[in-house]
């Protein structure tokens, strides 16, 4: 049997953290060494596996932190800069699924590849890499339909649009051989007058315990195309998480996304 892998999980108390954990107490691969919540939480100090032997505890401590060989990060943009420093002085792989991060730390992020393998998804699920292949292909095909991303989500997410609809969006645009920061629409309030062509439009709706749901409409006319993805468990983006994990710690430094892993698992195979 391999030494297990040595896991952090930054986040840990929040609704991807607890599903992480979830899957932990079964996961023999790994052994949870660190599990980081915000320095004011109320979760600090209390142990992480009630009920378990384990003595682990929830920390908002990256300073006398174990030594551990993967970070994975759901915690948010001021989280994730924190964990991400500590990843680059210490060379530790780091999986992240945040979303709504500012291009400041954008560019930390793409800095830190050069000394750390860093992989990042805004959505771990297999069936949202799949629709954003079949996105790509629909957008390239029906180049002069309009096209709208519109995505649902629990009334406790922060950020919009989310992570994946921006990703999805970015994917259309590269095929159509253009850019978000061009074409991309995301507020339509008072006249904001006729749709114009080529512009590719977000609608966000917040609400209820909704995981997470996905629609890319391309719009023709008398007829149009829908590819929508619904998850229905947050155990999918753990899961996810955790593969893209067990993966990682045997790469160089770089960036890495769920279809590097995808690629050559199938090359493999
Ligand atoms: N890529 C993907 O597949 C997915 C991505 N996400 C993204 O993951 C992120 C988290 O989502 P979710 O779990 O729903 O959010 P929650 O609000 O439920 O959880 C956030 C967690 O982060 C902790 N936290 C907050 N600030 C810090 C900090 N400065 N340092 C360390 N920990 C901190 C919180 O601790 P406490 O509250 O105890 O202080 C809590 O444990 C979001 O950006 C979301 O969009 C979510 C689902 C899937
Ligand atoms: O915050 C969430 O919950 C989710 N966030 C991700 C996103 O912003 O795309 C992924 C998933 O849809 C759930």
């Amino acid at each position: 049997m391999p030494q297990p892998i040595r896991l952090a999980i930054n986040g840990a108390s929040g609704r991807m953290g607890q599903a992480l954990l979830a899957l932990l107490r079964e996961d023999r691969r790994f052994e949870l060494v660190h599990a980081v919540v915000s320095a004011g939480s109320e979760h600090n100090g209390t142990p992480v596996f009630a009920g378990l032997s384990t003595s682990l505890r929830y920390s908002h401590n990256w300073e006398n932190a174990p030594s551990m060989d993967v970070v994975i990060d759901f915690s948010g943009p001021e989280g994730l800069a924190v964990a991400l420093a500590h990843c680059t002085a210490n060379g530790i792989a780091l999986v992240t699924g945040t979303t709504g991060i500012d291009a400041a730390l954008e560019a930390k992020l793409d800095d830190a590849t050069n000394s750390t393998a860093v992989l990042r998804a805004a959505n771990f699920s297999l069936g949202v890499a799949v629709l954003t292949r079949l996105l790509r292909e629909a957008a390239a095909a029906l180049p002069d339909w309009d096209l709208e991303i519109v995505e649902a989500h629990h009334g406790r997410k922060e950020d919009a649009p989310s992570g994946t609809a921006l990703a999805l969006g970015h994917a259309a645009a590269d095929a159509r051989s253009t850019t978000l920061a061009k074409d991309g629409v995301y507020v339509r309030e008072g006249r904001p007058g006729a749709r114009r062509s080529g512009s590719i439009g977000f609608a966000v709706v917040r609400g209820g315990d909704v995981v997470g749901e996905h629609t890319a409409l391309l719009l023709g006319h008398g007829e149009r195309v829908e590819l929508s993805h619904r998850a229905t468990d947050r155990s999918i983006f753990a899961r996810g998480a955790l593969e893209a994990a067990a993966w990682l710690v045997a790469r160089q430094p770089g960036a890495y996304s769920i279809d590097d892993m995808l690629q050559e698992r199938s090359r493999k195979a």
